[in-house]
């Protein structure tokens, strides 16, 4: 088998989708774990103005309207937390993705104050942080953060993470790596584009340049100049595709390098590795 084909096996990315279809099928997924397990309440999620938090969002809304009207339980609800470090550069599109989720529950929570106290002690012990660095403390203090919600309030936490992210890597490992349920996982880039389209959400959200945004020295980086390939090219790949050599090699090594975040803490009877 080759390696292109081991990759597409492990994701399940289809070449092609009907994006109704799923829609329907992340919904029910989200809505059949919350009937196998009575104690969650609620669904929480941050919301950052990106494609794949809008996507997500509007999906665990819609399975939380379903919910209460199956059930007539009315506990169940979606809490989608806004999650800045001090002042979004692109916080209309936060606004905008709040807008069109239109969430039974908002909160936002402000990073800057905890991100920047963790640093503060890191520096008083000698240590420097680099921007990299606390860019992934900011991927994990929102973890830390969407995982209070969710203890408060019965909840588990979604994660984004989909099928071209996944295969690269291109997450923090424990950051917005964590979560509970992973609603757009088998889906590539194009896929989770489609299906926000499909559900008529406003051009600027599907068409919006995905960004991590974690970086202070370099604001709103795009994820294909961080990654140095091009979604088209991931997605092409996933869907079975050529693409060129040189695409090619980068996906596979960002593959190799990452497997580590793809599995549990690697204990001796792990040989993934070897
Ligand atoms: N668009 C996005 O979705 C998004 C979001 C957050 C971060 N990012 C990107 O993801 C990347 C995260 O950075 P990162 O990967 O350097 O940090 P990371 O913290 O996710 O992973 C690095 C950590 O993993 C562990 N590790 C590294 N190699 C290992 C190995 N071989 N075996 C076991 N553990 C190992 C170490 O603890 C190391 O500190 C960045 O490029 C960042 O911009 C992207
Ligand atoms: N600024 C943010 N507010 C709320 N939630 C956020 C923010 N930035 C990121 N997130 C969450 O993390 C995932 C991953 O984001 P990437 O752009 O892929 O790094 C995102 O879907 C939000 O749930
Ligand atoms: O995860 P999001 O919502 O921030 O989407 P993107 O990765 O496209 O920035
Ligand atoms: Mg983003």
């Amino acid at each position: 088998m080759s390696l292109q084909t081991e990759i597409i096996n492990e994701t399940g990315v289809q070449p092609t989708i009907d994006p109704e279809e799923e829609i329907r099928k992340s919904i029910e997924f989200l809505k059949n774990y919350l009937y196998k397990n009575s104690f969650l309440k609620t669904f929480v999620l941050g919301i950052s103005g990106g494609q794949d938090s809008s996507l997500a969002g509007r999906m665990t809304q819609i399975a939380m309207e379903e919910m209460r009207q199956e059930t007539q339980n009315s506990d169940y609800h979606f809490i989608a937390v806004r999650l800045p470090y001090g002042a979004q550069a692109d916080e209309e599109d936060a606004e905008r993705a709040i807008e069109f989720i239109q969430p039974d529950t908002q909160i936002a929570v402000d990073i800057k104050p905890a991100v920047d106290a963790q640093v503060s002690s890191l520096e008083t012990v000698g240590m420097s942080v680099s921007d990299f660095n606390k860019g992934n403390i900011k991927a994990r203090q929102r973890m830390i953060t969407q995982y209070a919600i969710a203890g408060e309030f019965s909840g588990a936490v979604i994660g984004t993470d989909h099928a071209a992210e996944n295969i690269t890597g291109f997450f923090t490992k424990f950051g917005d790596g964590a979560a509970d349920i992973l609603p757009l996982f088998r889906l590539n880039k194009r896929q989770g584009q489609l299906l926000l389209e499909t559900l008529n959400a406003p051009e600027e959200l599907y068409a919006k340049v995905p960004t991590a945004d974690l970086e202070e020295e370099k604001p709103l980086l795009s994820d294909e100049t961080a990654l140095g390939v091009t979604y088209q090219e991931i997605d092409d790949y996933l869907e079975g595709k050529r693409v060129s050599q040189q695409a090619q090699e980068t996906i596979e090594n960002l593959w190799a390098k990452t497997q580590h975040k793809r599995h549990q803490p690697i204990t001796i009877f792990d040989d993934f590795w070897k």
